[in-house]
């Protein structure tokens, strides 16, 4: 068995770039740049005034000044600086030429046209022109567009960003048990989650998920969704990829041609991932079970979804002190559902009691997965652990 991070090497090695495409800066937070970003202009424009205040020369400020216009945002002053002179001045506004300085108006008294200055210990408070950023000033983030990016392209007048497309992922569930949530289960039979909660992962990292019909455990509706699966940029499977009579996954993409990269990794849970490509398209087949199915969904397609998009993801862990003391670990890498709490230095992580890859409603409960190696030996409560947090 490969490990973890031999598997996701091969996993971004499946990846190939989608087409970019030209959408408004309104629309692409979440997107990843197909190219730099150039400004098209200058910010701040012109020395821009950081308080509301005065004007003023810093060789006079020790003598009453005469006040003798006013440059408001939006509203320059077009006059002329003088000895002995202040302009009234609010935040935002083009500092007039011959004034070095604006002083802050909580620390000066005016008394009609005149001020003097009470307090200098603040500084220039002007904010030079170019000071954030300068005209042709590239903007290219190795990460999908934030809130913050897009108002930085905003600002740099951008209002058209190259971005790569939305892959396409194509998301087969399969089991004879399965029926689509609203159906009433009959005996036997279980509400399927697994293609919901993929598709909806996918949508997360940036891609338009496809959910195809629920296939049975029959080599014949596996092919049938294989096929309608054709076109798209990534075929996601569930299910099906264990050793069973009824699991089929395997046996089907190899049928068609899989060219395999791997089967089964050492990871708990998880064991049974596959991965490879389908002609053109990288196929990754998923575990069944939800909690399985997930986590590999996290630490395996949406950093595939993210390579495709032209990024070079890895798994971001953080540190945490352990909550409880934990038994040595066997040959897999252990991803254990965890809450997290605050702690003196870093956060507290305490994994749930259970770790059945079956139970749905502690993944939903867990703030993070606690990563421990293979082989990891026994530790003891407040030892520092790595873990992948689950929220932003
Ligand atoms: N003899 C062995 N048996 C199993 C092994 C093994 O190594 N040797 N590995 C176990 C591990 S680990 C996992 S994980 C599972 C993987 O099973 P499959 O990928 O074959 O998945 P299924 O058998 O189809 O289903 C497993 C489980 O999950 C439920 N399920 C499946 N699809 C959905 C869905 N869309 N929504 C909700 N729940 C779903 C299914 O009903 C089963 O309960 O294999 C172990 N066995
Ligand atoms: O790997 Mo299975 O994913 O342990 O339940
Ligand atoms: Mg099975």
């Amino acid at each position: 068995m490969i490990s973890v991070q031999q598997a996701l090497e091969q996993v971004l090695g499946l990846a190939h770039p989608v087409a970019s495409e030209l959408i408004p800066i309104a629309e692409a937070v979440g997107r990843v740049l197909a190219e730099p970003a150039v400004s098209r202009i200058t910010q701040p424009p012109f020395d821009a005034s950081a308080m509301d205040g005065y004007a003023v020369r810093t060789a006079d400020m020790d003598q009453p000044l005469t006040v003798i216009g006013e440059a408001a945002a939006g509203r320059p002053w077009n006059g002329q600086a003088a000895p002995g002179t202040a302009v009234r001045i609010f935040t935002g506004a083009a500092v007039p030429p011959g004034y070095d300085r604006v002083v802050m108006q909580e620390h000066v008294v005016r008394d009609g046209n005149r001020v003097r200055i009470t307090d200098r210990s603040s500084g220039a408070n002007i904010r030079k022109a170019g000071d954030d950023f300068q005209q042709s000033d590239r903007f290219a983030p190795a990460r999908r567009l934030t809130a913050s990016d897009i108002g930085l392209l905003a600002a740099m007048n951008i209002p058209v960003v190259a971005v790569a497309k939305r892959p396409r992922v194509a998301i087969l569930a399969g089991g004879d048990e399965l029926v689509a949530p609203g159906t009433q289960p009959l005996p036997g039979q279980i509400v399927s989650s697994n293609d919901l909660a993929i598709a909806a992962l996918v949508r997360d990292a940036g891609a338009d998920p496809l959910v195809l019909p629920i296939a049975r455990d029959t080599e014949e509706s596996l092919r049938a969704g294989f096929a309608a699966a054709s076109g798209a940029d990534l075929l996601v499977t569930i299910g099906g990829a264990s050793v069973g009579d009824h699991d089929l996954v395997g046996k089907v993409a190899a049928d068609l041609g899989l060219q395999r990269a791997f089967y089964k990794i050492a990871m708990r849970p998880g064991k049974p991932l596959m991965a490879g490509r389908l002609a053109d398209m990288p196929m990754i087949g998923l575990p069944g079970n939800p909690v399985s199915a997930m986590v590999c969904g996290l630490l395996f397609v949406e950093p595939l979804i993210a390579a495709m998009q032209g990024l070079r993801p890895v798994h971001k862990l953080a540190k945490a002190r352990l909550a409880v003391e934990m038994q040595a670990e066997g040959d897999r890498q252990h991803y254990l559902r965890a809450t997290l709490e605050d702690g003196e230095d870093l956060p507290l992580i305490r994994p749930f009691s259970s770790q059945d890859s079956a139970r749905l409603s502690l993944m939903a409960q867990a703030d993070a997965l606690l990563v421990r190696l293979p082989n990891d030996p026994p530790r003891r409560a407040g030892d520092i652990v790595s873990f992948l947090p689950l929220r932003g």
